[in-house]
């Protein structure tokens, strides 16, 4: 059937670019925002928390989004270096850092002409994030991009060995490790999980019960901070060298990133390390979302 023409529509409208890494998806902001105003990343990022912040509701939460959407939101970036600047939206807040975000912005700045002309083999986009600068490098060949690779902000093993009272599990051990974003990292035989075979709800289950004693969580990619901050607590145990190239598969989608430190530096008083993630990203969809003003559940709701 022929729709001779579009119904009519009032309200704001937002125009997104959907893409998912491994499974875990990306909503990428067109057009339709107002101007985030501050002078830094991390000001524009209070700035969209306190005088913005129902427009990540609107498109993070049903009915246009869910529970696990994230959202990048490209602005202007302070650094010289940067070709572009990101906010990182999702069910809670603004994150600091989203790995899987910058595999899919990766090719995303290449193919909407964000950044100069693209170099085969691979083309650099500098990504400033609200953590700070992180290099991608998009795979470009005949007109098409391909699998990104970026470089973390410095990475490293915050504090191992913690014992931490988890509600319902009694006192756990966990290494706490930053790439980007802080992350608690529990062995799944603790709670008698595997990541690969337990039920996702049985490990969201554990996952978040040690989340709410340390924050952490479950994602459908093996998530490209968190892949940074276990290459980091890796290299900072000795089990593994510089170079050294571990795969990391998602228990939820089998998705891979590939993760290795490729460098030593330091951050602050931490022996840190510069760790390179590997994945793919795919586009799955363009959309204009629409608000009317009627609609009691226009601003977003989540059921779970
Ligand atoms: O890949 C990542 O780093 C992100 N994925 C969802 C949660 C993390 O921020």
């Amino acid at each position: 059937m022929a729709f001779p023409s579009l119904p009519p529509h009032c309200g704001s409208v937002i125009s997104v670019v959907d893409m998912h890494t491994g499974g875990e998806p990306l909503r990428i902001i067109l057009n339709g925002f107002p101007e985030i105003q501050g002078n830094t990343i991390l000001a524009k990022r209070r700035y969209m928390k306190e005088h913005l912040d129902h427009l990540r509701k609107l498109l993070m939460f049903e009915p246009r989004g869910h529970k696990d959407m994230y959202g990048a939101l490209l602005v202007p970036s302070e650094l010289a270096e940067a070709d572009i600047g990101v906010l990182f939206l999702h069910n809670e807040g603004y994150s600091t850092m989203c790995g899987h975000a910058v595999i899919a912005l990766g090719r995303f700045a290449v193919d909407y002409g964000l950044v100069k002309e693209p170099t085969s083999p691979e083309m650099q986009i500098n990504i400033h994030c609200p953590c700070g600068l992180v290099k991608a490098f998009t795979e470009y060949s005949n007109g098409k991009t391909g699998a990104v690779r970026f470089h973390s902000v410095p990475a490293f093993a915050f504090a191992t060995d913690i014992c931490v009272s988890v509600a319902g599990y009694g006192s756990v051990t966990v290494d706490i490790s930053y790439g980007g974003a802080l992350y608690a990292f529990v062995s799944a035989s603790k709670f008698g999980l595997d990541v690969n075979n337990s039920k996702t709800q049985d490990l969201v289950d554990a996952a978040t019960a040690v989340s709410k004693a340390v924050k952490s969580q479950v994602d459908r990619s093996p998530t490209g901070s968190g892949v940074t901050a276990r290459v980091a607590l890796q290299y900072h145990k000795g089990l593994i060298g510089l170079n050294q190239t571990r795969s990391f598969q998602s228990g939820v989608t089998r998705s891979v990133f590939t993760g290795r430190a490729i460098e030593e530096t330091t951050c602050g008083v931490f022996k840190a390390v510069v760790v390179e993630v590997k994945g793919h990203a795919h586009y799955s969809g363009v959309a204009t979302f629409t608000q009317e003003s009627d609609d009691a559940l226009s601003g977003g709701f989540l059921l779970r």
